[in-house]
């Protein structure tokens, strides 16, 4: 009995031994440079999934060691990812031959979210192009200046919480946790600018348009486990529908826009907001009588639809955004000449405003700021890596016909945008921030296709001023920044604007002094938090 037991109790191991290496062979039989996986986990290390080390760390450490090859291996979890390292590859998989790579993996979609599944960055091939087409109208220049006013009015409000801060603790400093902070500003820009409702959370904290989306955004325990299990066993997953998102999260907006939109349709109220912009996208999408006769499957544009791109931007409006404004005071904080020069610059705009409220269009004359931003998001990226799937079997061809990679249908590309930022090739003293380095005339210095923060190619951050020539990268405007989203940069221009002109930012007794040190997991977030000390200038 007890050797039947034990017979069994091997073929069991062996069993599992064997689904644990089934996925690791594609790269040995591809020619893929690649280290050795290991069962279950492939080539991911445990302290990176156990919150040891960062991910991004990682990332950048592998490109390191294997940059020489244009193609890296790399098991996540059971999925084998083709790493870029080169950047002629990058530029044909992200434009050349777009069309064998047009969509993201489907880590969300395969949920069965149907929410998600409807989001622009979800969609594929031409259910993606015609959703694209239709909404990109709506991130025009000027549809989006007139969004300016409803986001500095939520900057002034940030600023005038922290004065009231300072005057009932009646101190002339204060350390303030930035995450927190920013999340509280982007979710007011984004509920006026996109939802077309007022609300403060810096003094009403837990107002229920703030709960809606925290609840929305931030991942539980569970989730993540969800998401890892998803990683080591897909179909069994999928196949017993469970789901990332509690629906129930998703059914307070629902009725704040359909509300909103019945609403402005009775009164006929206009608004310069994305519900305006989606409303108005949602009507040319229908008015349009001509679908290309090549286009296999269609986009829709119903309600949930619409639905669908609010939830986009919010979670993109308000994770994306606060990160990002959360790394950009730490930086200033840590550099203070780069401080004082943006505060000269803010300084000097505010003199040439006599008092008149902050424009748009003197906003977008400061250019140190510009500088600043630019070598922000290439230090800290807040989309750290770019995916692609490959829709068709490709022998990419460099320009001399000879063969650069070969690349087959469902491999999924990985393209580690912050490895390359941080590569001394690229970028000297990577580590460094030096704002000085996107200036006009060190701009021929920066290979093309090695600073991709708004991604790259069609499927590139929506909002993006066309300033580059496609199939180079080289830029024919002085500033790397403008073809960023220009809804994101007026967002975090106007805040910072106001923040410095009010106060100083140093290092607290609770600042961390090495971020990379303090980064774990997946998560571009600190253990120890985002925190600044505030000193008002009327006192230095
Ligand atoms: C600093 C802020 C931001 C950064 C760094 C950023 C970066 C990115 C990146 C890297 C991508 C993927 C590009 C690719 O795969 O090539 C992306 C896609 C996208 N972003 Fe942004 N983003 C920012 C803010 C925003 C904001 C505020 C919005 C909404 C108003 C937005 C809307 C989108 C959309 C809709 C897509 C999907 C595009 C598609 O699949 O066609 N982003 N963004």
């Amino acid at each position: 009995m007890a050797l039947i037991l034990l017979a069994l109790l091997l073929v069991l191991f062996v069993l599992i031994y064997k689904f644990s290496m089934a996925p690791y062979g594609v790269f040995r039989d591809r020619g893929i440079v690649h280290e050795s996986p290991r069962p279950f986990i492939g080539n991911l290390s445990l302290r990176v999934l156990f919150g040891r080390t960062p991910f991004i760390e990682m990332l950048i450490h592998k490109y390191q060691k294997f940059k020489q090859y244009k193609v890296y291996g790399f098991y996540n979890i059971r999925e084998p990812f083709f790493v870029l390292h080169d950047v002629e590859l990058i530029k044909k998989v992200g434009i050349q031959d777009f069309d064998y790579f047009t969509n993201h993996r489907d880590m969300i979609a395969e949920f069965s979210e149907s929410l998600f599944s409807k989001c622009l960055i979800s969609l594929k091939g031409d259910k993606w192009r015609e959703m694209r087409n239709t909404l990109t109208p709506a991130f025009t220049g000027s549809k989006l200046k007139a969004m300016f006013e409803l986001i500095n009015e939520c900057s002034l409000e940030g600023v005038r919480y922290i004065e009231s801060e300072l005057r009932n603790s009646n101190s002339l400093d204060i350390e303030l946790e930035m995450k927190d902070y920013f999340e509280r500003f982007a979710n007011d820009v984004i509920a006026s600018a996109a939802f077309g409702i007022k609300v403060n959370s810096f003094v009403d904290k837990t107002n229920q348009f703030y709960k809606a989306g925290q609840s929305v955004i931030h991942f539980t325990g569970l989730a993540m486990l969800k998401i890892i299990l998803y990683g080591i066993m897909p179909r069994v997953i999928k196949a017993l529908g469970i789901s990332l998102f509690d629906p129930r999260k998703t059914e307070y907006f629902k009725s704040l826009i359909f509300d909103a939109m019945k609403y402005r349709a009775e009164h006929k109220i206009i608004r310069s907001d994305m519900i305006h912009l989606l409303m108005e996208a949602k009507r040319n999408f229908l008015l349009q009588e001509t679908i290309p006769e090549s286009s296999t499957e269609h986009a829709e544009f119903n309600d949930d639809d619409l639905l669908a791109q609010c939830v986009l931007f919010f979670v993109v409006g308000f994770e994306i955004m606060s990160v990002c404004l959360a790394y950009l005071t730490y930086e200033l904080c840590m550099n203070p000449t780069v401080q004082s020069k943006l505060y000269e610059e803010i300084h000097k705009v505010e003199q040439e405003l006599q008092g008149k409220p902050l424009t748009y269009p003197m906003l977008s004359k400061m250019k140190y700021m510009d500088l600043v931003i630019s070598e922000l998001l290439r230090l800290w990226p807040p989309a750290f890596s770019l995916d692609r799937v490959c829709s068709k079997d490709i022998d990419i061809l460099d320009d001399n016909q000879e063969v650069l990679a070969k690349f087959r249908k469902d491999d999924i590309i990985i393209i580690p945008v912050i490895a390359l930022h941080r590569d001394p090739e690229n970028f000297p003293e990577p580590d460094r921030f030096k704002p000085e380095r996107f200036l006009e005339e060190n701009k021929d210095q920066i290979k093309p296709f090695t600073y991709l923060p708004f991604g790259l190619g069609p499927r590139s951050c929506i909002g993006k001023l066309t300033l580059f020539n496609n199939s180079t990268n080289k830029l024919q405007s002085c500033f790397y920044l403008f073809s960023g989203n220009r809804m994101a940069l007026m967002e975090v221009k106007s805040i910072i604007y106001h923040l410095l002109s009010k106060f100083q930012l140093v290092p607290g007794e609770k600042t961390v002094k090495n971020m990379m040190d303090s980064l774990k997991g997946f998560h571009m977030q600190p253990k120890d938090k985002f925190w600044i000390k505030f000193v008002r200038r009327d006192v230095l």
